[in-house]
């Protein structure tokens, strides 16, 4: 245990148990946060795993036993499977507990879980700004969430004391905390990651089609703006796409303006618009260096450029 100080939470209960859970156990345990980790996930296999690479202290092989008698409880799972199991757990949670989640869209998830929330439990909904594009409980590591945003989508009734405490875990583990109206949380993610994410996946159809007629040239030449464009496609296909299906008119609206704009640059290109070109370009360069001057360049690790890389771990089910 290092930097340990009194355990901000005695029992914590992560249900699911892939790379967010796996992190997130792996830096509280070695920050002293949590008195005892224990946790559920869909598949034996990952429950197995789980214990033996020690993410948790007992595995359950229901949601509603591993809840038990944990005053924080994690929702760790796919966007589209959070109400199902939030109306398994209800009746479980203890009085006073804390019910968080990590999903990538707020405002579904809001929907699908604060009608089974007991009256007696405090629900505060959460998404950390950071990630992978590997899953499963062995993808996890201890500093994922350094320097990294943890948004809060707190409802208007949220208990202060609640979310002060839960402030206290994320702060421990490294996290930056700020707090949001969810419906805003939609649409600046919408920008920022998941229709990037869906250009990503574009790209490289665009590129797997291609492939059939130049053979493995486009593998074995790609630089690394195409080599990002694969590693962001390697994400969990669930997960993703829960995250479309349930972030919908946020992403449709930023798609269709994502749209408009290239339509520019393309009729740019085909009249030989240079200008026009090189005046966008010179836009986008002084966002980028705005961004570099703000210090506000902590979203990406440096994946893939030699530093910091996750062990690799293998999909789970
Ligand atoms: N992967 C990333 O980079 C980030 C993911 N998130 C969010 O965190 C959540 C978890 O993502 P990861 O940890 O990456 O996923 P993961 O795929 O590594 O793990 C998901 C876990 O949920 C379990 N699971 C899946 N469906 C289930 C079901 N119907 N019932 C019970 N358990 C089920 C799986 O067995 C697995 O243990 C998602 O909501 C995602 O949107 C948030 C920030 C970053
Ligand atoms: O791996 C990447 O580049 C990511 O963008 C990780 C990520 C994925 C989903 C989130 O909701 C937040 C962060």
């Amino acid at each position: 245990m290092t930097g340990a100080a009194a355990p901000v939470y005695a029992r914590v209960a992560l249900i699911g148990l892939g790379l967010i859970a796996a992190s997130m156990a792996h830096a509280m345990r070695d920050k002293g946060l949590a008195g005892s980790i224990v946790g559920h996930a869909r598949s034996a296999e990952t429950r197995a795993t789980a214990l033996e690479i020690g993410v948790v202290d007992a595995v359950f092989d229901t949601a509603a036993e591993a809840v038990r008698d944990a005053d924080l409880v994690v929702l760790a799972v796919p966007v589209g499977a959070m109400g199902a199991i939030a109306a398994e757990i209800a009746p479980h949670l203890a009085p006073g507990a804390t019910l968080t989640d990590v999903g990538s869209v707020k405002q579904a998830v809001i929907e699908a879980v604060a009608p089974h929330v007991p009256a007696h439990v405090h629900f505060i909904p959460g998404h950390p700004l950071a990630g992978t594009e590997h899953s499963g409980p062995r993808a996890g590591f201890a500093t994922l969430f350094v320097n990294r945003w943890w948004l809060l989508t707190p409802l208007p009734e949220a208990n202060a004391q609640a979310v002060a405490r839960l402030e206290d875990l994320l702060r421990g583990l490294g996290a930056n905390v700020d707090s949001m109206e969810p419906a805003h949380h939609d649409l600046v993610l919408a920008v920022t990651s998941h229709t990037p994410h869906l250009i990503a996946y574009t790209m490289v159809g665009v590129a797997d089609h291609l492939r059939r007629v130049t053979e493995s040239e486009i593998v074995k030449y790609s630089a690394a703006g195409f080599r990002d464009f694969t590693r962001i496609a390697a994400s969990d296909p669930t997960m993703w796409r829960d995250v479309f299906l349930t972030n919908r008119e946020a992403t449709l609206d930023i798609l269709g303006r994502f749209t408009e704009e290239l339509f520019v640059l393309q009729r740019a290109i085909r009249m030989g618009d240079g200008q026009l070109l090189h005046d966008y370009f010179t836009r986008t360069r002084a966002i980028r260096r705005g961004i570099i001057e703000a210090g506000q360049d902590t979203a990406a690790p440096d994946f893939g450029r030699g530093a910091a890389v996750p062990p690799p771990a293998e999909a789970d089910s």
